[in-house]
């Protein structure tokens, strides 16, 4: 079902129809983390193609909150369609319009998207903003600085030598 009513106690975002047609981002199911976006514009993508795309919205988010632009699975598991961004990300002062750069990593078969077909997700959450204090030591962990699969790669890879 598409298009439930709010959670109680729910953020709630200003929108701004820029396209007025457009359906407001909404969320299949209860519960979901990501609001389905569309495409306000057709758009056909050749193998390896990218594009960017209008969603025909924008936002207001509050201060300490962002938007991330996330990829569909079935979009992706069908087509090979994915984000070149993955995810984009809408900072709380941007109020222009959400784009999708959208990408057809198929080597072979061209995809169509209609106006209206739902071609990403918007995660909505809270995000810090971080003092940089520059230090000479960093603390000690049990990582170290062992990163990069230094905990074994997958069954024909081997761990890259760390430094
Ligand atoms: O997938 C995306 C990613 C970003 N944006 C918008 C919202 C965001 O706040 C703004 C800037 O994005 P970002 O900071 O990723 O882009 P930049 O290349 O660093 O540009 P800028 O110099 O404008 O920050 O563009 C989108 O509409 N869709």
């Amino acid at each position: 079902m598409i298009g439930q009513s709010p959670a109680p106690g729910a953020l709630e975002i200003p929108i701004r129809r820029i396209d007025p047609d457009v359906p407001l981002p909404s969320y299949a199911h209860p519960g979901d983390a990501g609001a389905d976006l569309v495409t306000a514009e057709d758009v056909e993508l050749a193998p390896g193609q990218r594009a960017t795309v209008c969603t025909g919205i924008a936002i207001a988010l509050p201060q300490g909150y962002a938007a991330f632009v996330q990829p569909r699975s079935g979009l992706a598991a069908r087509h090979g369609v994915t984000l070149v961004n993955a995810p984009g990300t809408v900072d709380a002062g941007y109020r222009g319009e959400i784009k999708v750069t959208l990408l057809n990593t198929d080597t072979t078969t061209a995809v169509r998207l209609a106006r209206g077909d739902r071609i990403a997700q918007l995660v909505i959450q809270r995000v810090e903003q971080a003092v940089f204090r520059e230090a000479d030591t960093l603390p000690d962990s049990e990582r170290g600085a062992a990163g990069f699969g230094s905990t074994g790669g997958h069954t024909q890879g081997a761990a890259p030598t760390g430094r």
